[in-house]
């Protein structure tokens, strides 16, 4: 089941200077840094009440990041939602005909597994499914 929007996940071309836009903006110093090397980025985090604010910038040339920012410049570049059962919505999703980026939930930023849906069938916004792994 779909629970929240978990996190809007915004690309930007230098975390330093769109963290001190967004610390500006929405009046909160990021609670989070973090890189995640499989995807080529490294992350911010900014909580606006129960939203999430996802920076995220390149640090390799082949990033989905980096070819984002090529081809479209900064902005919105995915929607995650949270989940309660990513492998059960997975194999939903998938029986709906979506297409998943990932056959096998991954290792996210924040504490996460996560799956990515492709845009093209998604009416052009790149989804993202998260689940909060729980320690113990
Ligand atoms: C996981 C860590 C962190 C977290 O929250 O925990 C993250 O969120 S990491 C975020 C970065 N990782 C990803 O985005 C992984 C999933 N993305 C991909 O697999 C690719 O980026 C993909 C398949 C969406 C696009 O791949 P690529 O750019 O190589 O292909 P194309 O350029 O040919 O694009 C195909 C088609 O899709 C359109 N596109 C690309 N990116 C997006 C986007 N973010 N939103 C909407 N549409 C997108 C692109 O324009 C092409 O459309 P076309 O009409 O053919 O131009
Ligand atoms: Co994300």
């Amino acid at each position: 089941m779909f629970t929240n929007v978990e996190h809007i996940g915004i690309a930007v071309r230098d975390l330093a200077s769109s963290n001190d836009l967004f610390s500006k903006l929405l009046n909160v110093l990021p609670y989070k840094a973090e890189a995640v090397e499989a995807e080529g980025v490294t992350t911010s985090f900014f909580r606006v009440n129960q939203t999430k604010i996802e920076l995220l910038e390149a640090t390799t040339p082949d990033s989905p990041i980096a070819k984002f920012l090529e081809k479209k410049g900064e902005g919105i570049h995915h929607l995650a939602f949270e989940v309660d059962d990513i492998e059960a919505e997975m194999e939903r999703l998938k029986t709906e005909g979506f297409t998943l980026l990932n056959e096998v939930p991954k290792r996210g930023a924040d504490n996460k597994l996560v799956c990515f849906l492709h845009p093209k069938g998604t009416n052009g916004v790149l989804i993202e499914l998260c689940q909060e792994i729980k320690e113990g």
